[in-house]
């Protein structure tokens, strides 16, 4: 559809996606994430560290469960990306188009779903919750994607963020020690400008952030090495033994 066959409604639409990602346009999106059972798992905590990364100069900030995205977004003025994870195997994150809804529901501006080319347990497509979602709440939709394919999957379904999240946990990839640069280049090449790429997972140095913008990334997220001490500490540890 052209703009001129768009409504106005649609227009503005669009026009708050293009705006709210070119406010992240090469910056650093931290995920502020706390895990079941794990000292720090509280919303307010979590609001907190939200508040504390964008006075370092945050972009945005990423959140999981409804409690904490709504806790972050009542706390920073930069976007909210949200999920809500259900499990940690298969498709966990941000599983169905019930998710995403209440994600955005409880404030997040940007909505990150599984993006990969698995069978959703809703028995809904990919474009299929993009479109419910984005029919019902004007936000931001995030595919977390875990091989180019899946990046190249999610733009086609409508995807308006690809990020390289799930890459090395979905078995397509291997684990790379640090980002799987691989993909983060190769999608910028293959997507050609069409859609963003959002570096995200495994980058715990900022060489490493900077080498992702260098390929093309239009923003990286960092979660544990800004934002989990439990982690942080064991790399510490380690290379003292
Ligand atoms: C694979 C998966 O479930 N990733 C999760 C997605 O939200 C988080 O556990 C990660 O911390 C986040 O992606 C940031 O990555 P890293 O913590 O490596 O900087």
């Amino acid at each position: 559809m052209n703009d001129k066959h768009r409504s106005e409604e649609d227009l503005s639409m669009s026009g708050f996606t293009d705006r709210l990602i070119a406010s992240m346009a090469g910056g650093l999106v931290v995920s502020c994430q706390a895990y079941p059972g794990e000292p720090l798992r509280h919303p307010e905590t979590m609001a907190q560290m939200a508040a504390a990364v964008e006075v370092g100069g945050a972009v945005a900030v990423r959140a999981q469960g409804l409690s904490d995205v709504s806790a972050v977004r009542g706390r920073v003025s930069v976007p909210v990306v949200g999920i809500w994870k259900e499990g940690n195997e298969g498709i966990y994150i941000t599983p169905t188009l019930r998710h995403a809804r209440c994600v955005a529901a409880a404030g997040a501006d940007i909505v990150a779903l599984d993006g990969t080319r698995r069978d959703r347990v809703d028995g809904l497509t990919l474009a299929e919750t993009i479109r419910g979602l984005k029919e019902e709440y004007d936000v931001v939709v995030m595919a977390d994607c875990g091989s180019v394919d899946d990046g190249l999957f999610a733009a086609e379904a409508g995807a308006d963020l690809i990020g390289t999240t799930l890459c090395g946990y979905t078995g397509e990839r291997p684990k790379t020690d640090g980002p799987d640069y691989e993909v983060i280049e190769t999608l910028v090449n293959r997507l050609d400008g069409g859609r963003p790429v959002i570096a995200e997972g495994r980058i715990h140095a900022p060489d490493q952030a900077r080498r992702a913008m260098d390929l093309g990334a239009h923003a990286v997220v960092v979660g544990t090495a800004i934002t989990h001490p439990t982690s942080i500490t064991r790399w510490f540890c380690d290379a003292l033994r």
